[in-house]
């Protein structure tokens, strides 16, 4: 499928990305001073070297001469200097507003929903948030310091041959048109193997994450030779991306030498007619092949830059994409907020779902209740829909019928902060983060107060892991146990103080003494609190209020706990005689 640009070949979306990136006025004029100051010194060379040759064929003294060699030494230096302050400004400017890109991509992808993640690897959104935005980078740097100081320089030296020669001069510009539009051509040749590359660099990436992230599950099951192979597969495609694209380019580098030599050879040519018709001097004849020489420069560097161009083109609509991509879950459009304090009534009224891009139906006719401080207990097989059903009350998703409606509000009306502040989520899988104990507890907002923070650390039972840490607080946390992960999630909720908890209970067998001090915690988390466990292990549910046994997506059996425990023929108690839990 083609890739849908405008009319200027800017990807669509773009225009966003291009106005982050534009510097500021005073910066922006510092650079055009550059850029003019490293086009112009370097043609004024030639006419030094002019002056050397013909004042010393007509036996200008040793001094006279030197003094033109120093002058020739000194632009030399002058023009690269000028050359180094652009590519300094250039470089600075170009991060300055990739930076800003970088920060608003990673915050615009943070804040899309499930849905989105769902589709995309985090290793996909690296690439996207870093390697297309260097691939944008580094253009902007290229196109400021060799495509605009190129163009400009080409211009300046067919100005300044016009001038010594208008014959000459007219040659000279056929022959750069010519080179201009072989180029063009070219261009069109290099577009789709650099965004082959760029695509296989993507996926190798995802693969790359997947398999890190997954590297002790793939090492326990024995899939690592599985596993080397599927990457062996995804970096051998991305060599022959690489190496098609690198063939592209050395091809029109070549063509472009050949195309140099043949243009410099017409300029000599024209340069010996000319002195041989006593209308040119030697110094002039030298000064015409110097200009030429520095034709091939800048025409190289454009040839250079049409494939980051490619590259920058593609990472370009790539960022416009993402930047594009909108939260499915629409945003309420008179947004309430939930009660400030205190436990939260949950109830779900007909809820029925199925995963977005997928047919299958995952839950239906889900309906239940629970007043404020009431706890529900979610049983069922695993894919029964209870991590699911749990994401609904998060609202991760939106019910595809029916309501999820929470202390009384409809979830979808709920304002979002409202939302992430007063429900809470213990998940099995606890992440965290290479930051200190106190970032990991407050996931980076304004801190409490150190004593707040031993207190809750004290309530969850790591109060002497605390004690043993070297820098307490500041101790960056690493090498942490399930069960102490587990137990630093207990303790970023109690910080939270949410009205609503959903606990997706950590089904790793962990060992008695953590066990007991989790069981505590969970005691402590749902006192005053309405609370959703979903338990692996019937023996926690104990303390629930209520009940519900789903299968295959549906509610099989609803109730109060000790009802349906005193129930001999109910679906719980057998499940309860099975475990060899007591009812
Ligand atoms: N992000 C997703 N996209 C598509 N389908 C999904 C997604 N997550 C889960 N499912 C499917 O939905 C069904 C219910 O999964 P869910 O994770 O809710 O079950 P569960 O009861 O929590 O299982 P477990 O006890 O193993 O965690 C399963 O068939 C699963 O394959």
């Amino acid at each position: 499928m083609r890739r849908r640009t405008t009319d200027r070949g800017i990807p669509p979306h773009s225009n966003s990305v291009l106005r982050l990136l534009r510097p500021g006025p005073r910066p922006a004029a510092a650079l055009a001073a550059a850029i003019a100051a490293a086009t112009a010194l370097p043609l004024a060379g030639p006419q030094i070297t002019r002056r050397f040759v013909d004042d010393a064929i007509g036996g200008a003294s040793i001094r006279h001469l030197s003094l033109i060699a120093v002058g020739y030494l000194g632009l030399a230096v002058a023009g690269q200097a000028a050359r180094m302050v652009t590519a300094w400004l250039a470089g600075r400017l170009a991060w300055d507003g990739t930076n800003r890109v970088r920060e608003r991509l990673a915050g615009h992808a943070l804040g899309l929903d499930m849905a989105f993640h769902g589709r995309h690897t985090p290793g996909e959104l690296i690439e996207r948030v870093d390697g297309d935005v260097v691939a944008v980078a580094d253009f902007v740097v290229a196109f400021l310091l060799d495509v605009v100081a190129s163009v400009l320089l080409l211009t300046g030296v067919v100005v300044v041959v016009f001038g010594v020669d208008w014959r000459i001069g007219c040659v000279l510009l056929a022959y750069c048109l010519l080179i201009g539009y072989g180029m063009a051509r070219a261009q069109r040749a290099a577009v789709p193997s650099a965004a082959r590359s760029r695509a296989a660099s993507a996926t190798l990436f995802g693969a790359l994450e997947e398999r890190l992230a997954g590297a002790e599950e793939i090492r326990a099951n024995g899939a690592g030779e599985h596993s080397v192979r599927r990457f062996h597969q995804v970096s051998a495609a991305l060599f022959r991306a690489e190496n098609s694209d690198a063939r592209v380019g050395t091809m029109l580098l070549a063509g472009t030498s050949v195309a140099f030599a043949a243009g410099t050879a017409i300029m000599l040519g024209l340069a010996a007619w000319a002195m041989s018709s006593g209308t040119l001097t030697v110094g002039t004849a030298v000064l015409l092949f110097q200009y030429t020489l520095m034709v091939r420069t800048p025409f190289e560097r454009l040839i250079d830059q049409i494939r980051q161009y490619q590259a920058a083109l593609a990472g370009l609509a790539r960022i416009g994409g993402l930047l594009a991509e909108r939260r499915t879950l629409p945003e309420p459009a008179r947004p309430r907020r939930l009660p400030s304090s205190g436990p939260l009534a949950l109830r779900l009224d007909g809820v029925s779902f199925a995963y977005p891009d997928d047919d299958e139906q995952v839950l239906s006719g889900i309906t239940l209740d629970l007043a404020p401080g009431e706890t529900l207990g979610l049983v069922g097989r695993t894919g029964s829909g209870k991590t699911t059903l749990a994401r609904l009350v998060l609202r991760l998703y939106d019910p595809v019928e029916g309501v999820a409606r929470v202390g009384g509000l409809d979830l979808r009306e709920v304002d979002q902060a409202s939302l992430r502040r007063r429900i809470g989520v213990v998940t099995q899988d606890v992440q965290l983060f290479a930051a200190s104990v106190r970032d990991n507890l407050t996931l980076f907002r304004p801190s409490p107060g150190d004593d707040r923070l031993r207190e809750i650390l004290d309530g969850v039972g790591l109060g002497e892991w605390l004690a043993a840490l070297p820098d307490g607080l500041d101790t960056e946390v690493r090498g942490v146990s399930a069960g102490e992960a587990q137990l630093i999630a207990f303790a970023r909720a109690f910080l939270a103080d949410p009205g609503l908890v959903v606990l997706d209970e950590a089904s790793s067998r962990l060992d008695p003494a953590t066990e007991s001090r989790i069981e505590h915690s969970v005691g402590r988390l749902l006192d005053g609190r309405t609370g959703v466990i979903i338990a692996h292990r019937l023996s926690s549910l104990s303390r629930v209020d209520k009940i519900a046994v789903l299968d295959q997506g549906k509610i099989i059996e609803y109730g109060r706990r000790a009802d349906l425990a005193a129930d001999p023929r109910s679906r719980y108690g057998r499940l309860l005689d099975l475990a060899g839990v007591s009812r």
